[in-house]
């Protein structure tokens, strides 16, 4: 088909066109950043000369725009956009599930390669859509997917792909961060800052989705998928999101020396903990998860120890961070990712996890990446195959482990009756669950009631509960406002 609309053409080499055409699906705050930097190409790589941006589709035409397009590049029709034989890649950067699952399901189908900042879309369907796409030859990207324009998917897929990865632990969602951070420094309320965090454009279109863990959700079942070599199913990723952390939180946790960071924490569970191994964990797993992970009817301690994908914990809640911990000193709309994997030791990758320049960032150098392969020629033989460090083949699933049989420490508000012996009844109900206390604090009188805050060691998450059913029985116990897990200081394990 010839080029029926205007485009905006960037590469002329040799007398010859041989730009890259670019069909754009939304221009929100990533999209609008995503123009404006193909529209900036002085001092950037020289590939971008190549990049064309063919069309734009839109929901609404009579928007006004913080980009100038040629008359006729934008559309509403974003069907057109994925089925034009001229369009060899396409921007996924609508948000939400649906239309965007649908169009990138159907530009796969149409031989498009796809960069996408998609992050619900890629953790709910990136089975079938990288099923798809590996079966087109074509290649899905989603560095802004995770941590913006941090670069870490890549990473993951090429300069750690020796590592064997122990944990990821990240403050992946620049929203919530940025809200923890103000209700921290100013004192500020949760809602203020919310609002602010919408007008800055970090937010997603429904705020939930942060607010709620959702989102860090999301990010941190994709990172694990690619460190640990197997997809993951989104139910099994535990998430606790910040509306329950309140200022009285904010205020104790600064006073004990910590500060509370959103963590999205995916690590390989360790043997031998709380005097369990690896196969009785993987014991605890429902059928279902043991059937994923390929362990029903054999024997599991056997093939548990020996996971191929491994047993993980992955999860998302807020979380005690040391003072002194590098995850501590994050603040505002910045994410930190940092990865401990062996032999590499420690690596963190930090950066600004959102806003438009950022994001745009890391959906261009996507752009770039998949343009370069074109370039080489790569998938133009019928024998040809995805490049294997861009492509994600992953087949088998992990096994997540339940969360009652994570290990981690506490800390717990709790309001009683100014009675003396509570401190005591309290110490008894954790030691008969074999919770040790790592400090008991009586902060003051709050409406008639003691306040108490106790931070254990080490606990066996299923082992805590227990204890704290117990102490609810208490008669001298009014109420549990807060329970919240503690970061460990060192190597950034719980
Ligand atoms: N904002 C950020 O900092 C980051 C966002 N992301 C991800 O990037 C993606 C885009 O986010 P963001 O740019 O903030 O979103 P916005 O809400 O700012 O923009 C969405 C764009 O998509 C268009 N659009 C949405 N639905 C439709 C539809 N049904 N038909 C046609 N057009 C539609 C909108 O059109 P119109 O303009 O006409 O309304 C708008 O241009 C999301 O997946 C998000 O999670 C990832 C990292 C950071
Ligand atoms: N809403 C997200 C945007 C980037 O993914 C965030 O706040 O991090
Ligand atoms: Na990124």
């Amino acid at each position: 088909m010839g080029i029926a609309h205007p485009t905006i053409v960037f590469g002329e080499l040799s007398g010859k066109v041989v730009a890259f055409k670019v069909g754009l699906l939304g221009l929100g705050t990533v999209g609008t950043g995503t123009v404006q930097l193909l529209q900036d190409r002085a001092g950037r790589h020289s590939l971008m000369q190549e990049l064309e941006i063919y069309r734009v589709g839109v929901r609404s035409l009579d928007k006004s725009r913080a980009v100038n397009l040629p008359d006729g590049i934008l559309t509403t029709d974003l069907q057109a956009i994925v089925t034009d034989p001229e369009v060899e890649i396409v921007i996924e950067v609508l948000g939400g599930l649906e239309p965007a699952r649908s169009l990138i399901m159907e530009a796969i189908a149409h031989g498009k390669h796809v960069v996408t900042a998609n992050k619900a879309v890629i953790a709910r369907y990136g089975n079938e859509i990288f099923d798809a796409a590996n079966a087109a030859g074509v290649y899905v990207m989603l560095e802004a997917a995770v941590g913006g324009g941090i670069p870490v998917i890549q990473p993951l897929k090429q300069s750690l792909g020796v590592n064997r990865i122990h944990a990821i632990t990240g403050i992946v969602n620049g929203t919530t961060n940025y809200i923890l951070t103000r209700m921290q420094a100013e004192g500020s309320s949760f809602d203020d800052v919310l609002a602010d965090a919408q007008k800055l454009g970090y937010a997603e279109a429904d705020p939930t989705a942060d607010v709620d863990g959702l989102d860090a959700g999301d990010k941190i079942a994709i990172l694990a998928s690619l460190a640990y070599g197997g997809r993951i199913k989104l139910p099994d990723v535990y998430c606790e999101g910040i509306r329950q952390v309140s200022q009285t939180d904010i205020t104790y946790a600064q006073k004990l020396g910590f500060t509370i960071k959103l963590l999205a924490i995916a690590q390989r569970e360790r043997a031998g903990l709380s005097g369990r191994s690896v196969a009785q964990q993987a014991n605890g797993l429902n059928s279902p998860q043991r059937e994923r992970a390929g362990l029903s009817g054999r024997s599991v301690a056997q093939q548990a120890n020996g996971l191929n994908p491994p047993l993980l914990s992955v999860r998302v809640h807020p979380t005690l961070v040391p003072e002194s911990h590098p995850l501590a000193s994050i603040h505002g709309v910045y994410n930190a990712i940092l990865v401990e994997a062996e032999p590499l030791g420690q690596v963190m990758f930090f950066g600004p996890g959102a806003g438009a320049g950022a994001t745009a960032s890391a959906v261009v150098s996507d752009i770039l990446n998949v343009a370069a392969v074109l370039k080489t020629g790569h998938l133009e033989t019928e024998s040809a195959s995805l490049h294997p460090l861009l492509a994600c083949t992953h087949q088998d699933y992990c096994a997540i482990a339940p969360m009652s049989e994570l290990v981690t420490r506490f800390y717990a508000r709790f309001l009683t009756k100014d009675h003396p012996g509570v401190i005591g009844k309290l110490g008894t109900c954790f030691g008969s669950h074999g919770v040790s206390l790592e400090s008991v604090v009586q902060t003051g009188i709050h409406k008639h009631l003691a306040e108490i805050v106790v931070v254990t060691h080490n606990v066996r998450e299923g082992d805590f509960h227990q204890a704290l059913a117990e102490i609810r029985q208490l008669e001298a116990v009014d109420s549990i406002p807060s329970i919240l897990r503690v970061l460990e200081e060192r190597n950034g394990e719980e």
